[in-house]
């Protein structure tokens, strides 16, 4: 897979609650073109979350099969419940036609984006603090406290993480944070 233009593959990764999902939404409002990657996932559908926008809602079976078929950039078991991959075909696609691609996934998805692909932009969204954090994952209240701290768990390790990447954008202002995601991808 090799991207013959000046297109990006750019990995967005973070704690659960650090606001990805918003900056994202942002981004899209900023620049309604850019192209990101709908993941495909064994959780079950949050209300008012859509197929095929937010995720690809599939069986275990059926992610097994795009395992074993190489159907996936990388995939994770995350929080240690549920498996969430990038499907590999659009990837490339965008790639090779010259689109840049925006993937927002995990950290050990970034960490198999990179093995895989080095030509890859990683870039880390960190929060304010971690009271900060803990606000904005509790304040969403779609996760129940079991939950809660059990992603918390894995924001710890995550944070820990940080000098891995290629960029750090402090998520404090979401309107300044989509702004500077744009500028990586070259969107501006
Ligand atoms: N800059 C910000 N200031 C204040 N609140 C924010 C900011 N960015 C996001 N939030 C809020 O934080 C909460 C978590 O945001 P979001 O769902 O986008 O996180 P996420 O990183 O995508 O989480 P997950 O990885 O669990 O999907 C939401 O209620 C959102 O409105
Ligand atoms: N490794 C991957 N991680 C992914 C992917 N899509 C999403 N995610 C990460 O999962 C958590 C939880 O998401 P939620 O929607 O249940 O709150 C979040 O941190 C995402 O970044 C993927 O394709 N691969």
């Amino acid at each position: 897979m090799t991207s013959p233009t000046n297109a990006k593959l750019v990995v967005l990764a973070g704690p659960s609650g650090v606001g990805k999902g918003t900056v994202v939404r942002r981004l899209r409002e900023l620049h309604p073109d850019v192209y990101v990657s709908v993941s495909v996932t064994t959780r079950p559908p949050r209300p008012g979350e859509v197929e095929g926008r937010d995720y690809f809602f599939i069986s275990a079976d059926r992610f097994d099969s795009l395992i074993e078929s190489d159907g996936l950039l990388e995939w994770a078991l995350v929080h240690g419940v549920h498996r969430y991959g990038t499907p590999a075909e659009p990837v490339c696609e965008q790639l090779e036609a010259g689109h840049s691609v925006l993937v927002e996934i995990d950290l050990a998805g970034a960490r198999q984006v990179r093995a895989a692909r080095p030509d890859a932009v990683t870039v880390f969204l960190e929060p304010p603090s971690i009271d900060e954090l803990i606000r904005r994952l509790v304040g969403r209240a779609t996760e129940s406290q079991e939950e809660v701290d059990r992603r918390l768990l894995t924001a710890r390790r995550e944070m820990a993480s940080r000098s891995e990447f290629d960029h750090v954008i402090r998520n404090i202002d979401v309107d300044q944070a989509a702004r500077e995601l744009a500028a990586i991808l070259g969107l501006d």
